[in-house]
This record gives C-alpha cells, structure tokens and sequence, in this order.
C-alpha cells in the first residue's frame, strides 16, 4: 500500500498583460510557492483592511510559456507509469472557465505540438506495452460526460446524437460493497494508439455535437475519460487491473460574478452545487477522525469516489488565469487546492487471481497430490485390472519403447496395480527381444567381426559429400531468395501510387527495427492502414455533407467557409499535412532503401561464406571462422545502415503519429464548420421570416393595391432587383434565407 497526499500543480494560462501581478518561485526541490498580488484598486472598502499578497504552495508551478510536452512529462508520465505497475491514478483539472483546463486535459485543435495530457499518456502507453514483453497488456477507454448531473456515454458509436439529450443516459449503481458501477457507459477495447486516439475524437466529436450555446459543453460539464489497463504475464493467474481517469471539471466561477439567470442559472447551480460538493468532499476528507464522507451527494463526487481519499494516486492541476479581471477566482482556485493537499490517499496494488485460471492449476493439483498420496500410502486398489485396462496399458507400453525421443514419458497414474503390470510387461519384451535375437543371430554378438566399423578414409568421403550437398542448398537458398525479392519488387513498382504514407506503426516486427519483413511490405501495409483508418473515421460521420445540400445552401456554405475564422487554422493544417505527407513518402523510400542495402550486405556475407567453403580452402571448421577482413568490413557496415535504418524508423513512427493527430484536428474543424454553418443557417432563416411575417403584416393593413404593384410586392426587395419566388413556403423560405445569408456575407466583406 502507498500513503500519499494528493499532488497538486499550478499552471498559469499565457496572457497579455501579466505584469505585477504574481510571482512564481520554483527554487525549492519539490515544492514551489506562487504569490498573487492584489492591486491595491482592486481591494474594496474605505478602510483598506486586505491584504495585498497571497502566497500558495504547489509541488510545482507552470508559468505562461511552459509547453504541452513538459506539462506531460512533469505531471502526467509519473501517474501513467504507476497506472502501468497496476495502481489507480487520477489527474483532474481545476480552474475558471477558460483558464485552460481543457486545453491541459485534452489539448488544443490547432496544432500538433498543442496535445494534450489524454493523447499523450495514451501514446506513452502504448508503447511502454510493446516494451515490456514479460506481460500481456489489454486496454479498454470510456469517456463520460456529467451535465446537471446526468450523465452521457461520450463513446456512443451511433453518431446520432444532435444533443446531449440524445445520447445514452449512464446511471450510478452501487453493489452491496458499495462499489460503483455505472449502467450504460461504453467500455472499448483499443488495441493500439490509433484506435485509441480514435475514441478519443469520437468521444470529442460527440461532445461537440451535442454542446449547445446554451450549453457550452466544455464550460458547463465535467468530462472524465478514463483509460483501462489489465496485465498479466503469460500462464500466470495472477491479473492487474488499473484505471486512469482523466478529468476536465466545469468552470469553477461563481454564479454571483458571472451573473447568469434562467437556464444558465439552474446549470450553474448544478455545476456549482456539484464542485460545492466536491469541496465538502474534500473538507471532510481533510479532517481527522471524520467517519462520513458526503461522496453520494453528487454523480461527480460518487464516479471519483476512490480517487478522493481512496485507492487511487491523484493529481490536481489548478489552472489559472492570473489577469487583473480574474485575481479573485484564482484566488480561490488556489485555496481550493491548498485544501486538496492535505487529503491522503491510500493506493494499493489492484491484484486479482483469474478463477478460472485458478480451477484449472487447483484441478491438476489435487490429481498429482492424490496420485503422490496412493504412493506414499501404499494404498492399492483391490480390484484386478480389467482387460480393457490391460490392453491399453500393454499399447501405451509398446509406443513408449518405439518412440526415438528420449525425453518422452510413460505415464500410467498413481496406480500401484498399472506401474506393476507395466513392468511385468515390459519384462516380458524383454524376455522375448533376446530369445529373438539369439534365434536370429548365429554368431556371438561379442564375435562379430571388428571389421563391421567405419574405417577413417570412409568418414572422411561421407564429410566431404556432406560438405559438397551444404553447400549446394546453401546456392539453391540464396537464388531462391533472389527470384522472391525480384517477384516483391515487381509487385511493388506494379502500385507505386500506394508510397505515400509513412510505415505502419502496430506492426511489431517493423517496430523494433526487424529485418525480416520484405522492404516494401512495411510501407505498403502502412498505406492500407491509412486508408482503412480514413475509411474508418469518414464511416463513423455519416452527418450532412455538401452532397445533401441544395444548391443555394451549397453555394451560402461556399461563402461561409471563405469568412470562417477558422480557416486560416484549417488552411494551415491541410498545407502542414500535405507537407508530413511528402516527408512520410521520402523517409519511406530512404528507409526502403537503407534496408535494400543491408539486406544486399547480408547476401554478400553469405557469398562469401560460400565461396571459401566451395573452394575448400580451409578443411576444419574452426579454420573456417577465420578472421577475413572483407567480412568483417562488410559487417561493420552493415551495423552502421541498421543503426541508420533504426533511425530513420523511428522518425517515421513520429512522423505518423503527427499525421494522425492532424488528421483528426482537421476532421474535427470540419465537424465544427458543419456545425457552425448549420446554426448560422437556421438563425438566418428564422430572421427573415420574422421579417417577412412583418412586411406581410404591414401590407394587410394597407390600402389594397393594383394587381401589378401586388404582383410586385409579394417578391421581397432585398436586393436592387425583385426576387422570383416559388409559392412553395418551404422553397420559398429557403431562397430567402439564402439571399439573406448572402447579403450578410457580402456586407461583412465590404461589398455592396
Ligand atoms: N497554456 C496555454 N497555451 C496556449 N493557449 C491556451 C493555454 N491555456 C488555454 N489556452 C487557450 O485558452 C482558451 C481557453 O482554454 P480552455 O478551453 O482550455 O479553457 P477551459 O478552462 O477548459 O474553459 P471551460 O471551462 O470553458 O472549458 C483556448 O482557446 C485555449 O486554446
């Protein structure tokens, strides 16, 4: 069991104007002090009684210009690796709406450099699997968001959900050892990074859909997304289980200072009332000799239950946001994690024996004990052996003794009665085997003529043939291997389009840097699981696309795009990934070939060895490993391409896992155009025809006109010229909600 108090980390979101605000001081070795100063302008009151400095302690404080990947090492690794020995871990964030809480847990979607804690600790993970070779690793996510406290399966495949509502609903069930189990909620197995990664956008996506302006999700929700880890070493019963969760609270403002109402005050009541929780939690937990802890008073509290003060090793990270406007929030962050520091958690290796497993070694146990035990006892069935028995004992016996290998066994149990009849038997082989021979042989064994053994001239013929026939399959080998690498390159400039993806990183074999793959193989099972992947992602978003839209819409989602905001970002994306593609294609070729060579060293050593034995210049063996210069060379060169080759792999494998990660950033911004565009859309056309409703209202309270100035009006003049429309309500709304999008679109430019 280990004792340890929560860890808790500060990290400061980069801002304009900083200055004089606060202080870090990271001098100690593991602790670190973070003053805020309070702006004397910012303290109320006549008499100014506050104080104008507040000082808190962290295990370590970020600053502003701290990068994504030290944030993981610093933070994340250490919970990661006990995760991996099979103790619980949680890392949650803390902090005021916007202060950076997601962008720690998840990341940001602009660039690669920008993951966060979640794709790197599972990208960490995964590798440490296929490191350690001494155990069986299998991961499972779930990701689960809890909004007014209900909660919503985030890994919901069906991709219908257009609302939070419209997800699963996952209930807390607790058994009689008051463990929580939560009804509804997705457990997916991924069996490497790539499907990983690939819950996680689903799980982001999802949470994206369904977010609302009334409810910004990631502002108003908690999101915990937990990875699975089970271990085992091969044969062993023995079974590790852990779990990480990954946490992105809600904003922790208060509702005086936002000063929301309506809807946004019950959520905000919920999310308050919900981290108000958390805090009790907490306090209690803090106290000593306190016997209840409030754990069931909210959904979040309940699911993190062993991570407050339970089996669990637990990390706050308080984001903060440390700007004039937002010095009292921080404030309070701040002290909410002083309180957090004092909870102790207890964490315990989470080790569990597989019963089946277990009944199986047990099972065979108590067969060997009880065969041991006849033995010792001299315990003996009174019963004669049947002539089944017999029969079958005299078989086993007779395929023992014509069986060559001289390790095999006869095993007739633990039974006195059967290990006498076979001896009996074997016996009486025996017996027969030398009358036979005797009959057979006229002539005295020790009288057989000495003559009978080889003579040395004749060792040294059937040597030489053996030499001469090795060699022969040594060519037929080696040309062999010729004909089967033309064939392979053959095949593979018949699709030389197929190079443009990096290598395949799952594959084991090509991980660790194996030559035993054909060359171009690698890279071509790469390309397929690209496509398959892309194929994957574009099966799993089967929501509007352009196809579906009518050409008006069509053309107002065009122009919508060109003013995007986003766009310079997505821009930027497609441009950078083109760029990782033709790196991935070169380093692809550059790896290809490094492997041509060494495996062209490698026919030539074998040549080589070849020829000196053809030419017979040595006779023994020992001569034969001589020192020869050529080979040796050849050797060393063939060590420095495969430390290149090794190289050059492992930037590959890099170079793919960005790839991915933009993939995924660039299929997410096109979710989100989609979406954007959608509630633009529907805002537009809900506009106009309150305007329309208005004209139309407006000109039945006007005098009647003549038919052709009626003609005229019922087209509204939004433009220089009429409108044609339809008649058709729905048409007819849709052809002006896109001249009104296209209206707004060209003012906003600057046209006319
Ligand atoms: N350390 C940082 N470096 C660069 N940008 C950051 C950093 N922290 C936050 N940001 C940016 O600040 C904005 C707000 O951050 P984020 O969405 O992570 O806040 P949040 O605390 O999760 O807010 P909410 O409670 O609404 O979810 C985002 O655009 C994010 O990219």
């Amino acid at each position: 069991m280990v004792k340890q108090a929560i860890r808790i980390f500060a990290r400061v979101k980069p801002s304009r104007k900083p200055a004089g605000i606060y202080s870090v001081s990271n001098e100690e070795e593991r602790a670190s002090s973070l003053e805020i100063l309070v702006p004397r302008d910012l303290a109320d009151g006549f008499v100014n009684n506050k104080r104008e400095s507040y000082k808190f302690r962290f295990q370590e404080t970020f600053d502003q210009d701290v990068k994504q990947d030290t944030i993981f090492e610093s933070i994340a690794k250490p919970v990661a690796e006990s995760v991996l020995t099979g103790y619980n871990g949680t890392i949650f964030a803390y902090g005021q709406t916007g202060s950076g809480k997601t962008f720690t847990i998840t990341g940001g979607a602009e660039r690669y450099s920008d993951r966060g804690i979640i794709p790197r600790t599972l990208s960490y993970m995964f590798e440490q699997f296929q490191k350690d070779s001494s155990k069986v690793y299998t991961a499972h996510v779930s990701y689960l968001e809890i909004y007014n406290e209900c909660g919503y399966d985030l890994l919901d495949p069906r991709h219908e959900a257009s609302k939070l509502e419209d997800l699963p609903k996952v209930t807390i069930m607790e058994d009689p050892d008051q463990n929580i189990h939560l009804k509804n909620l997705s457990l997916l197995q991924a069996s490497n990074e790539e499907e990983a990664l690939n819950l996680l956008f689903l799980g982001d996506t999802n949470r994206m859909i369904a977010e609302t302006p009334m409810n910004q999700a990631s502002t108003r929700s908690h999101c915990i997304f937990t990875i699975h880890v089970s271990s085992k070493e091969p044969g062993s019963a023995t079974v590790r289980r852990s779990k990480l969760h990954l946490v992105d609270l809600a904003g922790s403002e208060r509702v005086a200072k936002t000063g929301v109402g309506g809807q946004l005050l019950t959520e905000a009541k919920y999310i308050n009332l919900s981290l108000h929780y958390l805090e009790q939690v907490i306090i209690a937990l803090a106290e000593k000799n306190r016997s209840h802890i409030p754990y069931r008073n909210s959904m979040m509290t309940s699911v993190l239950r062993d991570s407050l003060g339970g089996n669990c090793m637990t990390t706050m990270i308080a984001t903060l946001s440390l700007d004039k406007r937002n010095i009292d929030e921080s404030i309070s962050t701040c002290r909410f994690a002083q309180r957090v520091a004092l909870i102790k958690n207890e964490a315990i290796l989470n080790e569990e024996t597989d019963p089946q497993l277990i009944i199986v070694r047990l099972r065979k146990e108590i067969q060997g004990l009880k065969g041991e035990l006849a033995l010792l006892t001299g315990e003996q069935r009174t019963e004669e052996l049947t002539e089944d028995e017999t029969l079958r004992l005299e078989e086993q016996v007779r395929g023992f003794l014509e069986d060559r290998d001289p390790e095999s066994s006869l095993d007739m149990g633990a039974d006195m009665r059967k290990i006498q009849y076979c001896f009996a038997f074997i016996k009486l082989l025996h017996g027969k085997k030398e009358e036979e021979s005797r009959a057979s042989s006229p002539v005295n064994a020790a009288e057989r003529p000495s003559s009978s053994a080889p003579r040395p001239e004749e060792i040294k013929k059937l040597r030489d043939i053996l030499q001469q026939r090795d060699n022969e399959i040594n060519i037929l080998v080696s040309m062999l291997k010729k004909e089967k690498k033309k064939t392979q390159d053959a095949m593979f400039e018949m699709a030389p389009s197929r190079l443009n993806a990096p290598t395949r990183h799952s594959d084991s074999s090509a991980q660790s840097g194996s030559l035993d793959q054909s060359p171009k193989s690698s890279v071509s099972a790469a390309v397929e699981d690209q496509m398959g992947s892309q194929e994957w992602r574009s099966h799993s978003f089967p929501r509007k696309t352009g196809e579906e839209m009518s050409l008006g819409r069509q053309e107002a989602f065009e122009i919508f795009k060109r003013d995007y905001p986003d766009r310079v970002t997505i821009e930027d994306n497609k441009r950078l990934l083109k760029q990782r593609f033709a790196e991935a294609k070169s380093l692809g070729e550059e790896v290809n070939k490094v492997r041509s060579r060494i495996n062209q060293m490698k026919g030539d050593v074998e040549q080589r060895r070849i020829q000196r034995a053809a030419l017979g210049i040595f006779s023994s063996s020992d001569e034969q490993n001589q020192y020869d210069p050529v080979e040796e060379e050849l050797r060393e060169q063939m060590e420095e391409e495969k430390k290149r080759y090794k190289g050059l792999f492992s930037r590959l494998k890099n170079l793919k896992t960005e790839i991915e990660h933009l993939q995924l950033l660039l299929e997410k911004a096109k979710v989100k155009l989609q979406k954007d565009f959608e509630g633009w859309w529907v805002e537009e056309a809900a506009h106009l025809q309150a305007k329309q409703e208005v004209h139309k209202a407006r000109m039945a309270t006007s005098a009647p006109p003549s038919p052709q100035v009626h003609e005229q009006s019922r087209a509204p003049r939004m433009l220089d010229t009429p409108i044609p429309l339809t008649g058709d309500s729905q048409t007819d709304a849709d052809i002006l909600a896109f001249v009104r999008a296209r209206q707004n679109l060209l003012q906003r430019r600057g046209k006319p």
